[in-house]
């Protein structure tokens, strides 16, 4: 089985390429989705004994945890320490699960797959990327953004340029839908042949 990698910084258009590989038939797992699942589930004890109050009717809200981070960024790490080992336990089941059912490649979406060294756990990466001024649009756009959590997260990330010169395969996603369509429907052939 392959292991496919998907990277990219906020806002350049991983969900949307994640979705796209899902349409062709490819198992995806993404650690974004985990994390908001485990925010109802699993994550809500130690996220709340560590910022008390951001749980609100039994799930985790993610604005006010989002506002308590801007107010102390240094805090993020934190938050990291008790998530990532969760997400990391829900990639494992579900690569047992695709293994078991003999799927020829899968794509772990991992936004942070450079910064949390999940690279070596991967055989290839697919970076997605776009216009710097289109991603800082994009991004603006969404409901609760601020410039400082902008500024927060691209902080936490490896800049795009480094993300692209150690690509495999890059998604440019400053075009249209279909022609990104296009693009990944190339690396699942190319994958599928590989497989
Ligand atoms: C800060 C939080 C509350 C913001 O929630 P919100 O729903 O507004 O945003 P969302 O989760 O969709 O993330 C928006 C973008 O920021 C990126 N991002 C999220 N957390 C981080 C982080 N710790 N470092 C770098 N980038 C991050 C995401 O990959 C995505 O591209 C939330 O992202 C969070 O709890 N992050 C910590 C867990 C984490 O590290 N997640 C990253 C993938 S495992
Ligand atoms: N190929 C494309 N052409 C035009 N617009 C796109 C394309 N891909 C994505 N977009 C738009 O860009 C915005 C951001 O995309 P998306 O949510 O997929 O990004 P993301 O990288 O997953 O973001 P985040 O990292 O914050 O989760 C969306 O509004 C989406 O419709």
């Amino acid at each position: 089985m392959i292991v496919v990698g998907l990277t990219g910084s906020i806002g350049m258009g991983k969900s949307t390429a994640a979705g796209m590989f899902r349409e062709l038939g490819v198992p995806v797992n993404d650690a974004d989705e985990v994390v908001h699942e485990l925010y109802r589930g699993e994550a809500v004890a130690p996220v709340e004994a560590a910022f008390p109050g951001v749980a609100k009717n039994g799930v985790i809200d993610r604005a006010e945890l989002s506002r308590r981070l801007v107010a102390a960024p240094e805090r993020l790490g934190e938050l990291e320490r008790i998530v990532h080992p969760l997400v990391r336990e829900r990639e494992r089941q579900f690569l047992a699960q695709q293994k078991a059912a003999g799927a020829p490649f899968v794509l772990l979406d991992i936004p942070l797959l450079y910064e949390t060294k999940a690279e070596a756990r991967v055989d290839r990466v697919v970076v997605v990327t776009c216009d710097p001024e289109k991603q800082r649009e994009r991004v603006m756009k969404r409901p609760g953004m601020t410039a400082e959590k902008f500024a927060m997260i691209l902080a936490r990330q490896v800049p795009d340029s480094e993300k692209r010169a150690r690509a495999d395969y890059i998604i440019d996603t400053s075009d249209s839908f279909d022609v990104t369509r296009e693009q990944i429907r190339a690396i699942v052939d190319e994958l599928r042949a590989a497989g």
